[in-house]
């Protein structure tokens, strides 16, 4: 296994000139040795082509690939030794389970005695020792996309496993016992694993940093905690969340924020950075609106415009300002007496420790 380290950018056009002609912009990156990574983020964001320019299925147009202390940009897959699993199944149906799973080391010459012991433990894992001697044929999608997981985590001594949204073809409560399977075989096995995903929750249990993607550009790599609390990009505000984060146009101008027409009190220690700004945005997250008295200082007033109860909190849209300075917000609110009623004016908190602050996308404070 070896630190993996990308400087490099990728075009599938030959004569690139414009930000919008590469499939991935200048990126440098590292992944840890051991580590757990997700590569998350929409479709067309350049997850596959950056998974692919790690395994060596793809050669970058531009930059490197380093393994350790050495150059890996021209190696093949087999060269860098790289075991990848796909969104569908690679397996041999002729095969018994045991053979399909003992394929990887069997090619390598690893010992008999070795074989069986390495197989046993990770059919173990993946809950199919009962289905050793079975032949792959005969098993429904998801048994063989377990076999494919299997086949991928078998051998011990490859540079990492790479995985190509793995769970596609799998049922969604399966899905679910495999992302955690993975994350203990993570902890089990210490190899490096990077994952390719654009479903937040599936990131977020696996891995242990995400690498959140947008156009073809890395705007974030963070654990699932510093993804929520402290996004970098508006963009991870967005993304990240269930609804994402709120974001609110405003002006700073002496120690206050003018929402519109509105004006909120910002506490002294985030004062400074926001000085240099001026037009900026504020960001907090659905979580993070609370409800306040009138008048509160770091509040707005709210018109609600939906409440929606679902179950342990209400989720509330309402609109803060008038006109086309008007701009909508979201909160998770626990269960209140009285429940929040359309049409009705209340004052929420927005300014508080769980406020972000944006310049052009990025956060400032
Ligand atoms: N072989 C190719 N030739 C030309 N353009 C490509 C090729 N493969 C991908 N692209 C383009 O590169 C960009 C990134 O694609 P990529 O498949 O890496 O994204 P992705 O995030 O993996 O998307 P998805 O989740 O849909 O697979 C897209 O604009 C895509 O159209």
């Amino acid at each position: 296994m070896a630190r993996i380290d990308l400087d490099l950018a990728h075009s599938y056009k030959t004569d690139p000139q414009r930000d919008e002609d590469y499939a991935l912009l200048p990126l440098k990156m590292s992944f840890r040795d051991g580590g757990a990574y997700a590569l998350l983020g929409p479709s067309g964001c350049g997850k596959t082509t950056l998974l692919n320019i790690i395994s060596g299925l793809l050669q970058p147009s531009h930059g490197t690939v380093s393994f350790g202390d050495r150059d890996v940009t021209r190696l093949s897959p087999q060269q860098r030794n790289i075991a990848q699993v796909f969104q569908f199944p690679v397996v041999y149906d002729t095969m018994t389970v045991a053979q399909n799973l003992a394929f990887p080391l069997r090619n390598r010459g690893v010992a008999p005695e070795r074989i069986k012991q390495r197989v046993g433990q990770i059919a173990e894992m993946l809950e199919m020792s009962g289905q050793l001697d079975q032949r792959a044929a005969g098993l429904a999608a998801d048994a063989k996309q377990k076999i494919s997981l299997g086949r991928g985590l078998v051998r011990e001594d490859v540079s990492a496993v790479l995985f190509d949204e793995p769970l596609t073809v799998i049922d969604p409560h399966l899905k679910w016992q495999l992302r955690r399977k993975l994350k203990q075989i993570h902890h089990e096995l210490k190899l490096t694993l990077v994952y390719v995903t654009h479903d937040q929750v599936e990131a977020l249990t696996f891995a242990d940093e995400v690498v959140v993607m947008t156009r073809g550009k890395a705007v974030q790599v963070g654990s699932a905690d510093q993804l929520f609390e402290r996004p970098e990009h508006t963009f991870v505000g967005h993304f990240i969340g269930s609804p994402g984060m709120n974001f609110l146009p405003a002006r700073y101008t002496e120690g206050r924020l003018q929402i519109g027409a509105l004006s909120v009190a910002v506490p002294e220690n985030r004062a400074e950075a926001l000085q240099q700004a001026q037009e900026l945005t504020l960001g907090v997250r659905p979580e993070y609106v609370a409800p306040a008295a009138a008048g509160d200082a770091h509040a707005v007033p709210v018109q609600i415009t939906q409440a929606q109860d679902i179950g342990t909190h209400w989720l509330v849209t309402g609109r803060v300002g008038d006109g086309a300075q008007a701009a909508t917000i979201k909160a998770r609110l626990t269960p209140e007496r009285p429940a929040p009623r359309v049409g009705d004016t209340v004052w929420w908190s927005v300014v508080g420790a769980h406020t972000c602050f944006y310049k052009n996308d990025l956060r400032i404070a």
